[in-house]
């Protein structure tokens, strides 16, 4: 895939059409983008190594640093022979990551175990939390000013621990830190094209909430274009995007779970972020942030991303009966999801 290929392929998944119209009339192949330094913690897993490749041919990224605690420079060398702009490194081990994450821009993190079918995002945060509690403590010393992609699951919990492990150093800023719920938002759109017999590359379908069973909540109600389905057809296709992830954990059955539509989706996240921080106007993706939109302290929603990375948090809109019924259902486990975070972080 070249550049014009990759271009071509984030116009077609843009969740705006600002963002699509800045893809094929305002890109940055005339004009010089500024240095970025991208680092993948996990580089070297399943969703890190096609991430690493997508990232590779990102025009926007100068720098792209590969971690991982074995197999990364493996990766690198493979990675950094494709003849793009970024220049590539590979790191391994503790003792590297310090140099990984130093000038980050962008910290993507898909370090961690996945599930094996019969286990809930849940059952990971035995491992994954304190994963992502050191690789934060980490990026709070090397980059506290970077924006963090956190993939790891359960994310509606290892957001809440990088939003501690940040305060407890003192450098907390809730505008960088995002949970990556885009794959959610990649498989409403895939799904509701199917059903609603339209273009895929047309459709935008927001999805709120968490990123676990029922706290993914896509608004099918806001979805474009417009189509006539009926109240079954809206409740199956909310169940299917709420079990996409168990679809392919089980149709893998045992070797784990999303990695090729994962890394795209984080691609296209990433490549939200980097064009935020480049001064792109209207840059709006769905994400899992600290929030006010209801009386959860995180929620994920359309948010607008810029020079500091959140902008703005959009509300909801109007909701269907159906819609607000899933919003009241998912709050509980939301919340405690949110609070077993935080207390991992302080101890209780
Ligand atoms: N947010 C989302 O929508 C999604 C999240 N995920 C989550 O992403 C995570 C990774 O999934 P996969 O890549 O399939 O798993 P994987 O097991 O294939 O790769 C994980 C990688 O993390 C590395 N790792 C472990 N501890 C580390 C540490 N301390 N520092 C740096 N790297 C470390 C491992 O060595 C491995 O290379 C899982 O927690 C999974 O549940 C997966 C799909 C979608
Ligand atoms: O389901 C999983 O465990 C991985 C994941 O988060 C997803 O695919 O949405």
């Amino acid at each position: 895939m070249n550049t014009a290929m990759l271009r071509s392929v984030l116009k077609r998944s843009s969740s705006t059409a600002s963002t699509a119209s800045y893809l094929s009339s305002r890109g940055f192949s005339s004009a010089p983008a500024p240095e970025r330094k991208v680092t993948v913690l996990g580089a070297a897993g399943g969703i890190g190594q096609p991430l690493s490749l997508l990232m590779k041919l990102n025009p926007l990224v100068s720098s792209l640093s590969l971690y991982d605690i074995a197999g990364t420079p493996g990766v690198a060398a493979d990675v950094s022979h494709i003849n793009t702009r970024s220049e590539v490194k590979g790191y391994a081990g503790e003792d590297q990551l310090g140099q990984a994450l130093e000038g980050s821009d962008i910290v993507i993190i898909p370090a961690g175990v996945p599930r094996k079918p019969g286990m809930t995002r849940d059952d990971l945060f035995k491992i994954n939390a304190g994963i992502v509690k050191s690789l934060s403590e980490a990026i709070a010393k090397y980059c506290p000013n970077a924006l963090v992609n956190m993939i790891s699951n359960p994310v509606n919990s290892t957001v809440p621990i990088a939003a501690e492990v940040f305060k407890s150093k003192g450098v907390y800023d809730e505008r960088r830190l995002f949970g990556v719920t885009t794959l959610d938002v990649v498989r409403a759109k895939t799904f509701y094209a199917g059903k609603a017999k339209v273009n895929v590359a047309d459709v935008n379908v927001p999805v709120v909430g968490g990123h676990a069973g029922i706290t993914i909540l896509p608004l099918f109600s806001q979805a474009s274009p417009k189509a006539n389905l009926s109240d079954e057809e809206i409740i199956a296709l909310t169940k299917r995007t709420q079990d996409g992830g168990t679809e392919v954990v089980e149709a893998k059955a045992g070797k784990g779970s999303a990695t090729l539509s994962m890394a795209y989706a984080g691609a296209i996240f990433a490549d939200a972020c980097l064009k935020g921080l480049n001064g792109v106007p209207d840059v709006i993706e769905c994400s899992f942030v600290q929030s006010s939109v209801t009386e959860l302290p995180f929620f994920a929603s359309k948010v607008r991303l810029g020079k500091n990375g959140v902008e703005e948090v959009f509300g909801l809109g109007p909701l269907t009966d159906f819609e607000q019924q899933g919003l009241e259902a998912l709050k509980a486990e939301l919340k405690s999801s949110i609070e077993k975070g935080v207390a991992f972080v302080h101890g209780n």
